[in-house]
This record gives structure tokens, sequence and C-alpha cells, in this order.
């Protein structure tokens, strides 16, 4: 079980593979209960990898082997365990141990390995540094584009686990109160240590969705209504889709996965909602024209690290560049299937202004014909703060400050509202 932790991370970083990926196939002939640890262990590790990296570099005078990269691994996961977890010690040295014995380039190290996580074991959670636990690149840029402190601020609370935020089809006070938890004022539904999604009431007979609170907003800044003609431009899972069908519009959900797509059709279908799906690729479907467009557009999901802490270490600064590129040719096609009168959403779950703020700066400029319908205070319940000055949406994962780290936060994403004359 530890093996795929191991194995999942080091995908990862390795390869660049998702983690859910990457653990899918490694647990696939794991036990319920060893496939939730062995994903718990490598979240855990991937969430403070910063962190622990730092505090193992300095304990390892001389470095860490070049040619035996699993070892930092093995350290790191061990680390995680005995800091950050209830596995006991003497049980998550051993695993390290072992696990570095049956790899001939670290089998050499297992004396460093065995040394070191004593030595963490015996110093104890007080000597773990406090981040940063991304990237040197990502968490500069977070600086550049928020300033210093509030870019620091980003980096640690990205660094803390999420909670669980639902989106219900409708009553989402009585939802909140069946399910023991909390009504945001946009209207989410956040849950802490819910469990499994699957068992939980309403969840069988389609009541609600899985969606991030600041995930919900973007659909709703269309303000869909019964009839309307709206072309989801970026679709799958379908979480949008859901919203802008729940609310009667007749939605045209585009993707260019068809794999991605069938999950779509599994979601739409529990929960008893109905949309034409086309896969696609956005930057020349053809259709419409379409009273609203939304484009909840492929990105980094940088503001998603504290759900997909993978996020921070799959990722790349010409990731963001090569995304940025797609991006622009999504939402050059998506304004020409926007009607005269009609609205367009451009929306990524990104902290960067490359994918957000510059893509509609750039469309605008491109388009004489498009001007913002900027976000009001208090529309769809959003607080003034998550508000730029241009009108447009940017939630951080520093918004809803809360005593309780799994109550607290936001991802961080971008919308604009545009219309066109
Ligand atoms: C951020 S996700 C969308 C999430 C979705 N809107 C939701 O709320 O569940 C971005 C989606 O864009 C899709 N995608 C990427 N490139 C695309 C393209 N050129 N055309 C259409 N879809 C694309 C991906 O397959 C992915 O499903």
């Amino acid at each position: 079980m530890r093996r795929a932790a191991v194995d999942a991370i080091d995908a990862v970083l390795d390869k660049g593979r998702p983690l859910e990926e990457a653990l899918d196939r490694l647990t696939r002939d794991l036990d319920e209960r060893d496939r939730s640890l062995a994903r718990m262990i490598a979240a855990t590790s991937l969430r403070r990898l910063g962190s622990l990296r730092a505090l193992l570099r300095g304990m390892v005078e001389r470095g860490l082997p070049e040619k035996a990269r699993r070892v930092e691994t093995l350290l790191v996961v061990g680390a995680a365990q005995i800091l950050l977890t209830e596995v006991p010690d003497h049980a998550a040295v051993a695993t390290s141990v072992a696990l570095a014995g049956e790899d001939p380039a670290s089998a050499g190290f297992k004396g460093l390995v065995n040394a070191v996580l004593r030595r963490v074991a015996r110093e104890g959670k007080d000597t773990l540094p406090e981040g940063p636990d991304q990237p040197g690149w990502m968490v500069e840029g977070w600086r550049e584009a928020y300033g210093p402190q509030e870019g620091a601020a980003i980096s640690k609370a990205l660094a803390h686990e999420a909670g669980l935020d639902l989106t219900a089809r409708a009553d989402a006070a009585g939802w909140a109160q069946t399910l023991g938890g909390r009504l945001l004022p946009t209207g989410t539904i956040r849950l802490v240590d819910a469990g499994n999604v699957t068992a939980l009431p309403g969840f069988a007979e389609g009541a609600w969705w899985v969606q991030d609170a600041a995930a919900a907003l973007p659909a709703r800044l269309l303000h869909p209504a019964p009839g309307m003609t709206i072309a989801d431009l970026c679709a799958a899972p379908g979480g949008k889709t859901a919203q802008l069908a729940a609310a009667g519009g007749e939605v045209t959900a585009v993707d260019r996965s068809g794999q991605r797509l069938k999950r779509l059709k599994q979601n739409l279908d529990r929960l008893g909602l109905s949309a034409a799906i086309v896969e696609a690729d956005a930057a020349s479907f053809a259709g419409g024209p379409f009273d609203a467009v939304l484009i909840d557009a492929p990105c980094s999901a940088t503001g998603t690290i504290r759900r997909h802490p993978d996020v921070a270490w799959s990722k790349r600064p010409e990731d963001v560049a090569a995304l940025a590129g797609l991006q622009a040719r999504i939402l050059a096609r998506g304004a020409e299937l926007v009607r005269p009168g009609g609205v367009l959403v451009y929306s990524t779950c990104s902290l960067e202004p490359e994918e957000g703020e510059r893509q509609v700066e750039a469309l605008l400029a491109a388009r004489p014909d498009f001007r913002r319908e900027p976000i009001g205070p208090g529309e769809c319940g959003i607080p003034a703060e998550w508000i730029n000055a241009a009108g447009e949406l940017r939630t951080l994962p520093t918004h809803l400050p809360d005593a309780d780290p799994r109550q607290a936060g936001l991802d961080g994403f971008f919308a604009a509202r545009l219309r066109r004359a």
C-alpha cells in the first residue's frame, strides 16, 4: 500500500501525472481501506512537500543521492507519516526502509533512510518549517500578482485540506440542515469530516453535487433561466452544466474529451438533468448563436491546490503559457457564438492572471462589440472583497477566513461577465 503511495508521488513529480489517475492505476488491487490510506499518505506528502523537503535536506549534510531520486520520496513519505498523520512512527520508518531495500538503486541508502527518519521522529513536529509548500516560481508569481503578504498567505492557505462543498439542486438551507453542514452566503453547503460522499443523504436521489463554493459562481453569473439557450464550451465533468440545466436552461455541453463527457452524462443522469452533449474542440466548435456562452476554460488549476495538492508539483511555468494560448483561442471562438445582446462568462480555477484578467483584457481589445458587465457586491451573495476593480470575480484561498482551517477558504477562481452589443 505504501509502495503505491510512493510510486504515485514519483508519477506526479517525474511525469507530471495527476495524482488521482496514478493512484487509480496503482491501487487497483488494494481493498478500500488500503486504497484510502495510500491516497491520504500521498496527498499529505504532496500538500506539505516544500516543508518536508526543506526539513530533510537540512538533515542530510552531504545532500541526497542524485542517482537514487526515490530515496528522497521514501524520506518524504516517511516524514509525512511521522509528523502529519496518526501512523505509528516505527511503522513509518520500517516501511520506508523496507521499500528502499526493494529498489536496487536505493538499497545502499537503507541505513540513511533509517537514521534520518528516526531523527525526524525524535525531534518531532516543531522542526517542520512552515512552508512555502509550493514551488518557488509559483509562490513568486502570487507575490507579484497579489502583493508579498497576500502571496505568502495564499501559499499558506493552500497547504490546508479543504472541507467538502456541495451545490443543492433546490432548498440549500434544508439540505444544509439535513447534512449537518453550514450554509455559505452564496448558497453552497459546507461539510467537514463528511466521510464517504456517496453514502450521504441525498446523493443517490441527486439532490446535490460536489462543487467548490467558488466553482459554483460562474454559472450563476449568467443568470440562467428557463428556455435560455446556453453553450457550455468546456463542460465536463458537468458541475456547471448541471447548474445551468437545473435552472431550466437549454444547454449544449461541449468538451474535447469523450472520456470526460461520459462522466458528465453519468452525473446528469444521477441528477435527473439533461443537455445536448457534443464532443468537439471548443476552439473550432460551430453552432448557435446562443443567448449565453460559458467558457470554464482548461487551466493550470493552481486555485485548486487545497483539493489537488499534486497540481503544485505537476505543473511547470511553460504549462501556464501553453494553456494561455489555448484559452485565447477558445475565448475568441466563444465570443463568436454569442448572439447580439447575449452574455459570455469566462472562468478559470487558476490564480495566474495570465489565465484570467489578461485573457479578458485581450479579448476586449480585439472585440469592441463586447464590454464587461460588472458583478455587483451582493449579487449571488458575493461579498465585495471577492470582486476586483474591473467588476470581475477573483476568489482567493484566503477568503472566508475561519479559526477552523477546514471551514475556511475558497478555491482560487476568476470569472468575468461580458455583454455583446
Ligand atoms: C476546468 S475543466 C471544466 C470543468 C467543468 N466546467 C465543470 O464545471 O465540471 C476544463 C475542461 O475543458 C476540456 N477541454 C480542454 N481543451 C478543450 C478544447 N480545446 N475544447 C473543448 N474542451 C476542452 C477538458 O477536457 C476539461 O473537461
